[in-house]
């Protein structure tokens, strides 16, 4: 068992206990008898990840005598998506089941959908853990897509999980390369959060930032001992996403410590479907990694800039009306996302008047700034590597990106959360189009790589 996880247990909210290891799927019974006594169980799992730990499952609870109603099972294909549907499916199959506690098993979606499906009808569940492919196994919080936006939904974590890691490492390699690409954009999710908290707009909290920040080094450190199923790799891979949840966990309120800039780029791509109709879609954390190399690509350019010299009338100047603002939004989107990112830029936008007594803030704080963050991010090249020695996605062309559609999601991801990025602030200080102009010309990062379509 993982220290770590063992100590940042003790101060835990929601999840009281996670059992990583060799051969544990054994103890899902004797865990679900000591959270939930002699209430009965019912399995969610679908075809693939039945097929991987129905079985065990089944037989540990049944061994540890819990009465278990039919299992609620998803087909295996097409995949199970995680959109609000299938929460109102889960919760309405669970709804007449008095009483009856949910033991998914499954990665992303299914935990997702089963933790928000149990928490609507007032109930806690446990989780038998599929793969290394996401870091929300410990969330609070469930990452859903409702009426076509994604956004994350409150409901509390699973009171316990299993991580058999054996089990997580015989999933294919595609969900470990999804994994370290959803958790290496903690690097510059965390540049999100010290400029938010430089500049007063969202304060670290250094317990939460601790839980997520101190195991990812190590986590992120063995690309090619993942890539070849070196089972430490994997365990630290699995640490780090376990802490990971539980830092969004202890946090509460939004998944900030774990979900910067990069992730927006992904979440922009899902709700425009990019690679759902592949069989199995393009994971979360795929896209996910590719974002983070093209923030991370952005950073190199801005560490660069002397912020403390900004000229503030020039950006004040060209900082839009809240109207001209909702018109750019209503230029970049149509249908079910419109609406949702209108609201979401708004919920940021700020006056001209607050800009600028924000930039003023900006010229002040820059040099510490650009000392916590270069300390904070990686060059873009070596997550690239990273992601390439672990099978992962680190050009755009691999997903169907086109030059012209990236160079445009990283205007238009920028719109799609209330979240305070790098974006928002290259945006406010008037240098967002010209920066990302630049790394598609000259020596700059995406010109040296082209595309190959
Ligand atoms: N709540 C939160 O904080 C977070 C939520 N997320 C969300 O999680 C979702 C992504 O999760 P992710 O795990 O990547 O995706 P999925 O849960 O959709 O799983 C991806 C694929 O891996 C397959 N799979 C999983 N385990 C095994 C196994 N042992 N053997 C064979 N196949 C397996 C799945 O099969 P099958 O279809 O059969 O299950 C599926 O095809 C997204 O919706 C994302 O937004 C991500 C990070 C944090
Ligand atoms: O994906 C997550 C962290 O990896 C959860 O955050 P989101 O709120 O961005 O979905």
């Amino acid at each position: 068992m993982s220290e770590l996880i063992e100590k940042a247990l003790a101060d835990s909210d929601d999840t009281d206990v996670v059992v990583m290891g060799h051969g544990v799927l054994d103890q899902t019974g004797e865990v679900f008898k000591k959270l939930f006594g002699d209430a009965k169980g019912i399995v969610i799992a679908d075809g693939n990840t039945w097929e991987v730990a129905g079985d065990a499952v089944v037989a540990s609870l049944e061994a540890a005598g819990v009465e278990l109603v039919d299992p609620m099972l998803f087909p295996a294909h097409p995949t199970v998506y995680a959109d609000y549907d299938n929460v109102e499916k889960i919760r309405d199959h669970l709804a007449p089941l008095d009483g009856v506690i949910a033991c998914s098993i499954g990665s992303g979606t299914l935990n997702d959908l089963t933790k928000r499906a149990s928490d609507e009808l007032g109930r806690r569940y446990m989780n038998v853990c599929t793969a290394a492919s996401m870091d929300g196994y410990a969330a609070f919080g469930s990452s859903i897509t409702e009426n076509g936006f994604k956004h994350t939904m409150s409901c509390r974590a699973p009171q316990a999980l299993i991580a058999d890691l054996p089990t997580m490492a015989a999933a294919p390699q595609r969900c470990t390369a999804t994994g370290l690409g959803d958790l290496i954009e903690k690097v510059p999710a965390g540049a999100d959060w010290i400029i938010a908290d430089e500049l007063g707009i969202e304060a670290i909290d250094q317990e939460v930032w601790d839980l997520v920040q101190g195991p990812l080094p190590k986590a992120i450190s063995d690309p090619e001992g993942l890539a070849t199923g070196k089972p430490e790799a994997l365990e630290g891979l699995v640490e780090g996403l376990v802490m990971s949840g539980l830092s969004m966990q202890k946090y509460r309120i939004s998944s900030r410590p774990a979900s910067g800039a990069g992730h927006q780029f992904s979440h922009t791509w899902e709700m425009e479907k990019l690679g759902m109709d592949r069989e199995p879609p393009l994971t979360h954390g795929m896209k996910v990694g590719m974002g983070t190399i093209a923030v991370l690509a952005l950073w190199e350019k801005i560490l660069e800039i002397d912020f403390s010299r900004l000229d503030i009338d020039a950006a004040v100047a060209k900082w839009p009306s809240a109207e001209e603002m909702e018109a750019k939004v209503r230029r970049n989107f149509t249908g079910d996302m419109l609406e949702p990112a209108v609201k979401q830029t708004m919920d940021k936008y700020i006056t001209a008047e607050q800009l600028r007594e924000r930039l003023e803030l900006v010229r002040q704080k820059w040099p510490s700034i650009q000392k916590r963050c270069a300390e904070q991010v990686m060059p873009a090249a070596q997550v690239e590597e990273i992601l390439k020695q672990v099978g992962g996605v680190y050009h755009p062309s691999q997903i169907g990106v086109t030059e012209q559609r990236f160079h445009e999601t990283y205007i238009r991801c920028q719109m799609i959360r209330s979240r305070y990025t790098l974006l928002d602030f290259l945006l406010e200080t008037g240098v967002l189009q010209d920066e990302v102009d630049k790394l598609f010309v000259g020596d700059g990062f995406w010109a040296k790589r082209p595309w190959t379509d």
